[in-house]
């Protein structure tokens, strides 16, 4: 019998894979989901080929943010099973190689949304970039478990650049987008470390249930839970959009609100119990896709 021969990808195509592994494409699709909507919900029109570039930028922004993120910290990515397997700390690529990538792209994303848009997207962009490397990755991370909610902030700022790409300026509705994800940040990513906590706690860094314990971070992210959600729904009551986006908020919201409030009645220690954490990690990811989705289909359906 004949074996057939095995396919293995080619050091080009692997090496491909890997810069791409670099851009964190999973966590990425929703910042580049978010900020396609900010430009989308703008009550102006888009040229196709300036939307698509502006969108691209943030593409390649947040991207090449990933990538210096993971250049900073392959120490620590080393330390913990969810990471390890990256390019860097599993020792595929060269910290170089990653570090030009990264500034490479950072500068050619910022120059691209200049010339293609105007200087407040760019800016935005820039300091976007430059909060999620030198605030959070640099600075925060690992000295203090507010980390996540000062250094998030970058993570927030996609749909203000969509928004300013299209309308040259920021209003009320994209700093009310702005805060709907600053405030998100919270519940979610303290969700998922509260069952992921003896990974962070290996590799020494202060997430809040390693720093503060279970219950504290379970009532935490139930306290940002609260003003999330006011801020998700006031763009209705405002006159900032129409009933579609109402309606899907206080659906959306109220389900993030139960899901947030199973979570702060746990009292397991056990990850193997965490089911309400896991279901409001998974969840938040799914509210944030929904809500920015709503946005949009209002905005487009009802003039
Ligand atoms: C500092 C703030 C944040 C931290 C520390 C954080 C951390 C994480 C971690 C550790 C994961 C799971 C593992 C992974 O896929 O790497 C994750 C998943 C995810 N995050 Fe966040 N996150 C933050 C903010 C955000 C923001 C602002 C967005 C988008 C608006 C976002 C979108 C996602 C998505 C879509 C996933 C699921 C990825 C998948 O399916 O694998 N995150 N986040
Ligand atoms: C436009 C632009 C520049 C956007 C930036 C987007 C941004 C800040 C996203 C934050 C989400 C993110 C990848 C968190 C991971 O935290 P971590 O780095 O602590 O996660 P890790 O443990 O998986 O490395």
């Amino acid at each position: 019998m004949t074996s057939l021969p095995i396919e293995r990808p080619s050091a080009v195509t692997a090496e491909w894979r890997d810069l791409f592994a670099l851009t964190k494409p999973r966590v990425m699709t929703l910042v580049v989901f978010t900020g396609l909507c900010g430009l989308l919900a703008a009550p102006v029109p888009v040229h196709p080929v300036l939307g698509f570039t502006a969108v691209l930028c943030i593409a390649l922004g947040a991207g090449a943010a990933g990538a210096l993120n993971q250049w900073y910290e392959a120490d620590l990515d080393k330390k913990m099973k969810r990471t390890a397997g990256r390019p860097l700390p599993a020792g595929r690529m060269e910290p170089r190689s990653a570090l030009h990538f990264g500034v490479g792209l950072s500068a050619f994303s910022v120059v691209l949304m200049d010339i293609a848009t105007n200087h407040l997207a760019a800016a935005i962009l820039a300091v976007s970039i430059l909060f999620y490397v030198v605030i959070y990755t640099v600075w925060l991370k690992r000295r203090t478990a507010q980390n996540i909610v000062i250094g998030g902030a970058a993570g927030a700022f996609p749909p203000l650049i969509g928004w300013a790409a299209a309308t040259g300026d920021v209003t009320l509705l994209p700093v009310l987008l702005f805060a709907i994800i600053f405030l998100w940040t919270p519940p979610h990513f303290w969700a998922l470390s509260l069952f992921v906590k003896s990974d962070y706690a290996a590799a020494g860094v202060p997430m809040m249930p390693v720093v503060a314990g279970l219950q504290s971070t379970r009532r935490q992210a139930f306290l940002y839970t609260l003003p999330m959600v006011a801020a998700a729904i006031a763009p209705w009551p405002l006159g900032l959009t129409g009933w579609i986006y109402g309606a899907a908020s206080i659906a959306l919201n109220a389900l993030f609100l139960l899901f947030a409030a199973a979570v702060l009645a746990n009292k397991a220690t056990d990850p193997a119990k965490m089911k309400p954490e896991k279901r409001l990690f998974g969840y938040s990811v799914l509210y944030l896709f929904a809500l920015f989705g709503a946005l949009v289909i209002d905005a487009r359906l009802i003039p």
